[in-house]
């Protein structure tokens, strides 16, 4: 079972470094393991070849468990998202450029997104005629706080599927690894198309 996660995090990372989303370094990616514990990526490993001895495991307070090794940065983003909600199976964070840029674009705190078919690539959506938001956390090297202004956006209103951070790049979740590299695809994409809406608008 461990193995399976393990791989499904080296595969998502070869696949979203062959689409450039996780250039020199950027990017983490983590997996749970069960209801206090989860694989997450080594810090500073670039993200498109790492392998098993890249995965560290983690409790959901970011405490390494068994391993010398440090592990992301970011570790406790993924394990916010993993005591938030229990069905949170898998979590991708890339740096694109499309992320990167539209969360600097958008002063407001969600970009708001309607009129795409392929907003069905998120999971619950049907229609391209609803509106969908997603939240934009403010930037820092303070994870904690980035990580508590996780959990109190959660606790007004609970997040789907994904979230950007201004400047940084996104999060994306799913059920398991599956789901999570469709949302972190569908969002990609979403994303590229508004960037292009607005350049062309100007
Ligand atoms: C050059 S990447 C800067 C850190 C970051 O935002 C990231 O996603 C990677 O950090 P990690 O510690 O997970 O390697
Ligand atoms: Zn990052």
């Amino acid at each position: 079972m461990s193995e399976l996660l393990t791989h499904s995090i080296i595969d998502a990372g070869r696949w979203i470094d062959a689409q450039g989303w996780c250039p020199a370094t950027g990017g983490n990616f983590s997996a749970r393991i069960d209801s206090s514990t989860a694989w997450v990526t080594a810090s500073g490993r670039h993200k498109g070849a790492l392998t098993p001895d890249d995965l560290i495991k983690v409790d959901f307070d970011g405490q390494v468990i068994d391993s010398a090794l440090t592990p992301s940065a970011e570790t406790l983003l993924h394990t916010a998202l993993y005591a938030l909600d229990d069905n949170i199976g898998a979590v991708l964070h890339t740096h694109s450029v499309t992320s990167t840029v539209l969360s600097r674009m958008v002063a407001a705190d969600y970009l708001t997104l309607s009129g795409y078919e392929m907003q069905k690539s998120l999971s619950g959506n049907h229609t391209h005629n609803e509106q969908i938001g997603i939240r934009i956390l403010e930037n820092t090297q303070d994870m904690r706080a980035l990580a508590q202004q996780l959990t109190s956006t959660w606790a007004r209103t609970p997040l789907q599927w994904g979230f950007l951070v201004r400047g940084h790049g996104l999060y994306a979740w799913g059920r398991d690894m599956k789901e999570a590299r469709r949302h972190i695809e569908g969002l990609e994409f979403l994303f590229a198309c508004e960037r292009e809406m607005m350049l062309l608008k100007k």
